[in-house]
């Protein structure tokens, strides 16, 4: 699983936690660039992999967002942990296109028959070992099946949005978006003016 590097010995890797994901210290040997070997100590938190996606209607120039609770964020200064986000979800098992339409259907209630992959991205790669797939998509009124609003039984409780595109970039500025992987997705739209007429 980790790969052999001619510059890194690793002496050994202890679980720390496994209560819901898996976060383990790594001790290990690193070669400098200058040829002396350091030792050294670090935290790696797995929790999988995930995906997320920008649902976006060119002919209404909006795009669809979700509002949820993220204990996270209330512990680093966000007034009240309600963060507004592009749809995502982990992949368990399955490949990341499966999985995101699984988890936008559930999130925000549209049934979204193709999806496009556009990158992947470490999200925070100095701890966290997920890596995110992300994907944009065109909706439209008649691809909205349900409610959407997520799991209950697992303590999602998810408002879904349809904002104007404009109004999404300049929630970017005010800190209104702050979320890392929408403000990619935002970005990816105007640069490529997804939501321009085709
Ligand atoms: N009991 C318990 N449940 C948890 C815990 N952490 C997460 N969960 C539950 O696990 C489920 C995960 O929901 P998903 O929709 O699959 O994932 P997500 O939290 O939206 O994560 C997505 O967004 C993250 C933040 O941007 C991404 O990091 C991640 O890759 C993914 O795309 C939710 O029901 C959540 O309540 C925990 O510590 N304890
Ligand atoms: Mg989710």
């Amino acid at each position: 699983m980790i790969p052999t590097l001619a510059n890194l010995r690793i002496r050994a890797v202890e679980v720390l936690s496994r209560n819901w994901y898996l976060l383990r210290r790594v001790d290990f040997d690193y070669q400098r660039r200058d040829g002396e070997w350091q030792s050294l100590s670090r935290e790696v938190y797995d929790r999988g992999n995930g995906a997320t996606i920008l649902l976006y209607n060119r002919a209404r120039r909006t795009v669809i967002l979700t509002r949820q609770f993220r204990m996270p964020i209330l512990f680093n200064q966000h007034p009240t942990g309600m963060l507004l986000e592009s749809p995502a979800g982990l992949l368990d098992a399955d490949a990341p296109a499966d999985c995101i339409k699984r988890e936008v259907e559930e999130e925000t209630g549209y049934r979204i028959a193709a999806v496009q992959p556009i990158f992947n991205a470490y999200m925070s790669p100095g701890s966290v070992t997920e890596r995110l797939h992300f994907f944009v998509a065109e909706f439209d009124q008649a691809a909205k099946v349900s409610d959407g609003g997520g799991d209950a039984s697992e303590g999602e409780d998810i408002d879904v949005l349809e904002v104007p595109f404009e109004q999404a970039m300049a929630m970017i500025a005010s800190g209104e978006i702050a979320d890392g992987k929408t403000i990619l997705l935002l970005y990816h739209a105007a640069l490529h003016k997804l939501l321009d007429a085709a």
